[in-house]
């Protein structure tokens, strides 16, 4: 009997088999590498939102080859900086542009070298300037001259520094919590955004009935979708402000009432036991209100604690009555009703979280702030040891502003009081408007969307890999096969 067999036939197979491995391990790896979002490839952006009471500046940073993408800029890093916002400069513009070294400082850590160069810088002023400029033009030039000339003297690509509208702002700040929730390449609804500041606060959203004035629309056309919003920013409505518009009306007729001497503003809006010595200019110090001369220039503000006349009393300050448009929010600004989820930011969430009322119905949320602001405020200060008085002070009124600006003032009721959410951040960023100020001016939302890969690469390389692995578990199954076919023919042969 004679034995056939090729004698090169094994070695042959088992390296054409090492040939085929080692040549899907070598592709894959090849396509796992080139396609790898390069994290450490990084670009930065820095904006200063110059607010009211105090100026923020904010560390963007985003993979360097997706910048057309929605979502993938993140805040990377926040500096507060220090004393009150640059309006409160105007008496020593000088000190605006100085107070933003320590930050600006912390920037130039936070950044990589290499890229101080490329890494724009902008610098947004609100309403505290806003005011400023209405009030003294020329005070208002000097401060941006200062900040500007600060932020030129760092290694950074100085892009500007400026008021912006009330439009932006409101516009903005809904285009930054629509990018971070990634709503703006789907065809689901987006969320409405309310600002509230110190000295404005702003309403935006997409309504769905027709917008009768020409101020309150924006459009937009962004990853290739039309966007109609509706957005007002109400000048003097921001929190500090409002408290101001509201103490004066109650001194005025507090005065008109009793002209004893010393004078006593009897506040339902702070909490009882709260007595503290004002002064008239305190008060009076903001073009949002016609001056008041009194001789007498101090006068005790004296705590109430009682939440319903408290929101009488804040009812006040919005006239809800002159309408020249089929509808109003109130002082004669048109408004569509509102329409769909809304997001609440800035001193909206500062104030609500505070008190613990950022989930409650509109009822319970009031019932427990009547019984907040009649908390004896010895009470409140102890219980609250850390918290600046200031602040500690005037949550009451906040709150009670807040349920009134949006319930009588924006028109919300106990049903789409559900649909507002009251929030911080979202992810990792802040809601404000600093982010889609960046974002529109590094044109980083494009009008049309952009050509997306036929598939997420993770998804990428997962087929890669499974197909891989059936190539390879086919070859084995070839080979088996055809040594089993083997044998057998040898084994017929013998
Ligand atoms: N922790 C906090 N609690 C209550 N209010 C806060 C807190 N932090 C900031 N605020 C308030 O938030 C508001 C921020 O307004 P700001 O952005 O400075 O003004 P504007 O946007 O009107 O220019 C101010 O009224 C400030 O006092
Ligand atoms: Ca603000």
């Amino acid at each position: 009997m004679v034995k056939v067999k090729n004698p090169w036939h094994r070695p042959v197979v088992i390296f054409l088999a090492a040939v085929i491995i080692v040549g899907i391990i070598i592709m894959v790896a090849i396509s796992v590498i080139q396609n790898k979002p390069l994290h450490q490839k990084c670009k930065y952006g820095i904006v200063l939102d110059a607010g009211s009471s105090h100026t923020s500046v904010f560390i963007y940073e985003w993979p360097a080859e997706k910048e057309n993408n929605t979502g993938m800029v993140r805040q990377k890093h926040t500096c507060n900086v220090q004393g009150k916002g640059i309006s409160s400069y105007s008496a020593n513009p000088q000190g605006a542009g100085a107070s933003l070294q320590l930050c600006m400082e912390e920037a130039k850590q936070k950044i990589p070298a290499h890229r101080h160069p490329e890494t724009p810088v902008y610098l947004g002023a609100t309403a505290g300037m806003r005011l400023l400029r209405m009030e003294n033009e020329e005070a208002s030039d000097k401060v941006l001259d200062s900040v500007a000339h600060s932020l030129k003297s760092y290694p950074f690509s100085y892009q500007g520094a400026r008021i912006i509208s009330g439009q932006e702002e409101g516009a903005f700040g809904w285009i930054t919590v629509n990018y971070l929730s990634k709503n703006l390449r789907k065809p689901t609804g987006t969320l409405g955004a309310l600002d509230l500041g110190g000295a404005s606060t702003q309403i935006t959203f997409v309504p769905q009935q027709n917008i009768e004035s020409y101020d309150n629309s924006i459009d937009f056309r962004l990853y290739g979708n039309d966007y109609h919003l509706y957005t007002h920013s109400f000048l003097c409505y921001g929190k500090d402000q409002a408290l101001k518009l509201s103490m004066g009306k109650k001194l005025e007729s507090t005065l008109k009432a009793d002209k004893t001497d010393p004078i006593e503003l009897r506040d339902p809006c702070f909490h009882p036991g709260y007595n503290f010595t004002r002064t008239v200019p305190n008060v009076f110090n903001t073009p949002c209100m016609r001056e008041m001369k009194l001789a007498n220039e101090t006068f005790f503000h004296v705590g109430l604690g009682n939440w319903s006349q408290c929101q009488q009393s804040i009812r006040k300050v919005f006239n809800t009555i002159d309408c020249p448009y089929s509808r109003c929010s109130f002082n004669g600004v048109f408004q569509p009703s509102v329409y769909g989820d809304f997001g609440a930011f800035s001193a909206f969430f500062f104030v609500m979280d505070f008190l613990n009322l950022t989930s409650d119905t509109l009822a319970t949320t009031k019932q427990k702030l009547a019984a907040y602001c009649s908390t004896p405020w010895k009470k409140i200060v102890e219980n609250h040891p850390n918290i600046k008085e200031k602040y500690l002070s005037e949550y009451c009124f906040s709150a009670t502003y807040i349920l009134t600006l949006l319930e009588d003032g924006y028109k919300f009721t106990s049903n789409s009081w559900k649909d507002i959410r009251f929030i911080m951040k979202i992810g990792d960023s802040d809601a404000g408007w600093t982010l889609g100020y960046m974002l529109n001016l590094t044109n980083m939302i494009p009008a049309e969307a952009p050509d997306t890969p036929l598939m997420p690469y993770e998804g990428y390389v997962t087929f890669m890999f499974l197909f891989s692995l059936l190539i390879l578990v086919l070859l084995l199954l070839v080979y088996f096969y055809f040594r089993r076919s083997t044998r057998t023919a040898q084994k017929d042969i013998i």
